[in-house]
């Protein structure tokens, strides 16, 4: 085992040191805890700082923010990490984006660590890479597998839904596990394939029952017949219960910059709870309806939910209609549906994020205005220089509703476009137990 980078035997409580990169949101650390694994994360790594004020709020840590791509060997080694976790940019591998792969800018970070893996003198022991259905098919994978196979790394490679694991959410995403030698996998029978069924997961290592989980439709709609219907993952079962709140975290919300008064009694202002702004305007219905995939509280699937939920309808992800039609679907007029957008929280749900994890709520009135847009800054200056600012005066009360209604959306666009960019921790949670098994 020379040069084998493993927790010292004299140690052996000692927990696995980890790596996260590209950590967005956290879902990486949520499954490693998820998986139950001695485990730590000692740095994980992303340049979008509200990605990292996000992680901040709910790890108590904050990620190092910059550019993966100017990591060197010395940096990484530095860390003595046993495990990398990675979560790539999707982007140069999309259907929807122009394929571009490894000639994409956005995919040179991920190879640029890739290639250090040769030149660090203490290489992690396991790597587990997370990417959109497509990555498999590129020249990335390619060099990937390359760059592993160099490296003694064995591995195995999966395409996996949270439909498989029980969750009504199709989202398929393709996963690689490698262990460098003399790690082994607990069933080196799937070495260097690519599965489409969680059977190692299970225990099972029966090539035979890998051939009963085909891709047919007919075992599409078996999966979907054993999945929770979405009702268990909604937040408002009925229309008259109000969304929102429970994910966006108001206890430590400052107060108001300017004094103004609150509204409705409400920390801060903030509307965030009103279901009128998850309901789907008729003009969308009209102008979007046939595109659109519209999911029941008892329908046991929904689409895959985009960064671009909510700003855009067509493939971003489900509408749930709130009104059951007596035929569902569009037989029935979609207006009369009650069609509603997702919460953020129902999103994290599906993507089974726990109950405790949060956005923010911290970043003060003042700071959000210099965020939003050249209008409203402009407004503002019409306010000092002619209205005074004065927070009893109507035009005062108009502006800073008008203010914050639309920091409230900015805020909802923001926690969905982290969600999408995020995975499902009922998928990652068991392949990341896997991939410790039988190493610790
Ligand atoms: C697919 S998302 C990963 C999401 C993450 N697994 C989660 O649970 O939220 C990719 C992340 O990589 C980050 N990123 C992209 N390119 C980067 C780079 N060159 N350096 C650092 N972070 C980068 C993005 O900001 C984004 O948060």
């Amino acid at each position: 085992m020379e040069n084998l980078l493993l927790p010292n035997p004299k140690h052996p409580d000692q927990p696995w040191r980890v790596l996260e990169f590209y950590s967005g949101i956290g879902g990486m650390r949520y499954s490693l805890t998820k998986a139950g694994l001695n485990a730590e994360i000692v740095q994980a790594f992303d340049i979008n700082n509200k990605a990292n004020d996000v992680y901040e709020f709910n790890f108590g840590h904050r990620p190092y923010q910059g550019n993966i791509q100017s990591l060197t060997a010395a940096d990484l080694d530095s860390y003595g990490a046993h495990a990398w976790l990675l979560s790539p940019p999707c982007q140069p591998y999309t259907r929807q984006g122009l394929q571009k792969q490894s000639n994409d800018p956005r995919a040179f970070s991920f190879l640029n660590i890739l290639e250090l893996i040769r030149d660090i003198s203490r290489p992690p022991v396991m790597l587990f890479v997370e990417n959109v259905v497509g990555f498999e098919t590129s020249d990335t994978h390619s060099r990937m597998l390359e760059i592993l196979e160099e490296a003694n790394f064995v591995t195995q490679e999966f395409i996996l839904t949270p439909l498989q694991f029980g969750v009504p959410y199709s989202r398929p995403r393709y996963f690689c596990l490698a262990k460098r030698k003399p790690l082994c996998f607990q069933s080196p029978l799937f070495d260097n394939q690519l599965l489409h069924a969680p059977i190692p997961l299970f225990g099972h290592a029966d090539k035979q029952v890998l051939c009963e989980h085909d891709q047919t439709q007919e075992s599409l709609d078996k999966l979907i017949q054993s999945c929770e219907p979405i009702e268990r993952f909604l937040e408002l079962k009925n229309p008259s219960q109000q969304p929102g709140s429970s994910l966006i975290d108001t206890t430590n919300a400052p107060a108001d910059d300017f004094g103004a008064p609150e509204e409705d009694g409400k920390r801060d202002g903030h509307d965030v709870s009103s279901l009128e702004q998850y309901l789907v305007p008729l003009e969308l219905i009209e102008r979007w309806g046939s595109a659109m995939d519209i999911v029941y509280p008892d329908s046991q699937r929904c689409c895959c939910f985009t960064k671009s939920y909510y700003r855009y309808v067509k493939g971003t992800g489900s509408l749930l209609a709130t009104i059951q039609p007596q035929k569902k679907g569009k037989a029935s007029s979609l207006k009369n549906q009650g069609l509603r957008y997702f919460t953020p929280r129902e999103v994290a749900n599906l993507h089974s994020f726990p109950e405790d994890f949060h956005f923010p709520q911290h970043i003060s009135l003042r700071q959000r205005f210099r965020m939003n847009s050249v209008i409203e800054k402009q407004n503002y200056v019409a306010l000092l220089l002619y209205g005074g600012f004065n927070s009893s005066t109507n035009l005062t009360k108009t502006f800073l509703k008008r203010l914050r209604r639309s920091d409230c959306a900015s805020v909802m666009e923001y926690s969905y476009a982290l969600l999408g960019n995020s995975l499902s921790i009922a998928v990652v949670a068991p392949l990341l137990r896997y991939l410790f098994a039988e190493s610790s």
